[in-house]
């Protein structure tokens, strides 16, 4: 290690005095301005975590769906997954060290774990549109260089389209090629060849209208605009061109507030959908003919998914076993449909894409996805095998053509991470193929009526959860109280967590009628505010 590269670099990226931070559910987040030591440190550690594991690390420069203010960092780990838990300590450690005691602190994290710092380091970096990325990510170079490591700059990216392009390049090609173009040129392939295969593909032209939260989407959209076929006309609104990053759009807004976005008009039964600032998430909706705004959100995506690929696997008849992986915020109603109706294993984990992508490789087909959009389908090394198998060597056509389209789709769909362009043209080809419109879709099942609330607090670490942060362990008598006001209500559930991504404890209430969930919402979020520190004035009614 060149110490004197060290001081003199650490010194050009000061940690402010007594500023703590975590490295939480999506990495590091916080106000852009507070963030510079944090990602010039990130970038000496994905310079460390390349050496452990020999191979490319990714590093991207976003807050996603937060205001345009904030920023944030996180590493991807060498398939395109998240950072290995055992490594976030490490994170927090050296975000967090004294300038004076980083030797000390990369020592440790080198001894700890196993890292030779002779080895080499490569790093892709990519970045969102915010105003403060591009500086940020040249922090991260500067953090990269001095522990020797090579980097590549892909500049602004999707979050999904990093994790790729580390996928791709751990894979030696394998999974793609790691470049805009080969992104681009995969999916648009295996998206014409599967709506090639429907009966409608020709006959109609899709109209599709993207709010793009007028961030890094809108901007790779247009990229992939060419690569489209004919029959798809993507409509692309909140392109950054004239308001702020995720201001009153983009898919967490429409969302938590549960109507449209602003910057896009919607004509009655037009099929529309949100992407999020990263372009990692998606929620379609629509306006019916009465003006009621319907909006088909992570869970109804991942049910639409779900019937899918499970007709095309009765039909391979390979006993794959699949599953849909869900957190806490789904919807109670999206639950039952899929266990009773569809009659598919669902499993809840905590929130936060790590854990569900981790639940979903347990299956031969995993399909994880959380209620704000996020998410993706796994396949199995086995799995995917035998389908490609099938597609050259199968004589029974039936058999064969479903293989045919769940290869397709295993090259459509993102298996690093949730991407809401590969989401978007998976369900556009599920729409076509099955014939389907955005209101027969939405009419599978009906949601409950639900409600997302937060609350500040001195420290939200006092809430400690359980059983996939469905029930409280602390404080004391929270649980119990929460047990009693769900009791209340019909068709009831609640639970709250603290956030990991915001200084926030968040509060999740459903019932049978919207006004019976935002008063449970409410009666929780005073619960919290009493008995976990509340901060300012207490919540108000909805
Ligand atoms: C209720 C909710 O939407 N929580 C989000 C949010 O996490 P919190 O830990 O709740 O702040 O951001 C995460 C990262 O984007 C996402 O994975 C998660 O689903
Ligand atoms: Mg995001």
């Amino acid at each position: 290690m060149d110490s004197e590269a060290l001081r003199k670099f650490s010194a050009l990226h000061p940690r402010p005095a007594g500023l703590t931070l975590h490295y939480g559910t999506a990495g590091f987040r916080s106000a852009a301005q507070q963030l510079d030591h944090v990602v010039f440190r990130m970038g000496l550690l994905a310079a460390l975590r390349s050496k452990a594991v020999t191979a490319t690390i990714g590093i991207m420069v976003t807050a996603s769906h937060n205001p345009e203010e904030d920023n944030g960092v996180k590493l991807v780990d060498p398939l395109g997954e998240m950072l290995h838990p055992s490594w976030e300590e490490y994170a927090t450690q050296l975000a967090n060290a004294e300038e004076q005691e980083l030797q000390k602190v990369i020592t440790e994290i080198c001894q700890k774990a196993a890292v030779n710092l002779h080895k080499d380091a490569s790093v892709f970096i990519g970045r969102d549109t915010r105003p403060s990325s591009k500086k940020l990510s040249q922090s991260v170079i500067d953090g990269i260089q001095v522990l020797g490591g090579q980097y590549h700059d892909y500049g602004l990216v999707t979050t999904p389209q990093l994790h790729y392009m580390v996928c791709c390049q751990n894979t030696q090609g394998q999974y793609g090629k790691a470049t805009l173009e080969g992104y681009y040129e995969k999916l648009s392939k295996a998206f014409m060849e599967l709506i090639k295969q429907s009966h409608c593909s020709g006959e109609f032209q899709r109209h599709l209208k993207i709010d793009c939260a007028n961030g890094v989407g809108a901007l790779k959209l247009s990229e992939m605009k060419p690569y489209f076929p004919q029959e798809v006309l993507i409509h692309i609104y909140n392109d950054g061109t004239k308001e702020k990053l995720n201001h009153l759009c983009g898919a967490d807004f429409v969302k938590v507030h549960q109507k449209p976005p602003g910057g896009l008009d919607m004509k009655p039964n037009e099929r529309c959908c949100s992407f999020d600032g990263d372009a990692d998430r998606i929620v379609y909706y629509y306006k019916d003919t009465a003006g009621h705004f319907h909006l088909i959100d992570g869970d109804k995506i991942a049910t639409l998914i779900s019937i899918f690929l499970k007709e095309l696997l009765a039909k391979v008849k390979q006993n794959f076993k699949m599953a849909v992986v869900q957190t806490a915020y789904a919807n109670g109603n999206s639950t039952r449909y899929l266990q009773e109706t569809l009659k598919v294993p669902v499993h809840c984990v905590k929130t936060g894409v790590k854990h569900l992508h981790h639940k979903a490789q347990e299956f031969d087909v995993g399909v994880y996805f959380e209620a704000n959009g996020h998410g993706t389908v796994l396949f199995s090394k086995a799995a995917e095998t035998k389908i490609r198998q099938l597609v050259t060597e199968e004589k029974d056509n039936e058999k064969r053509e479903a293989a045919k389209m769940l290869e397709n789709m295993i090259d459509l769909i993102n298996q690093t991470v949730g991407d809401a362009v590969s989401d978007m043209l998976v369900i556009e080809a599920i729409l076509a193929l099955k014939g389907l419109s955005v209101q027969q879709w939405d009419a599978l099942y009906t949601d409950l009526p639900n409600r997302l609330l937060k609350v500040q607090v001195a420290d939200r670490r006092v809430i400690d959860t359980t059983d996939a942060e469905r029930r409280a362990l602390t404080p004391p008598g929270l649980q119990e109280k929460i047990d009693a006001l769900v009791k209340k209500y019909k068709l009831s559930r609640a639970f709250v967590r603290p956030s990991g991504t915001e200084d926030v404890v968040r509060i999740y209430a459903e019932a049978d009628t919207q006004e019976n969930a935002d008063a449970l919402a409410h009666e929780v979020s005073l619960a919290v505010f009493h008995l976990a520190g509340g901060k300012g004035a207490p919540p108000q009614p909805i």
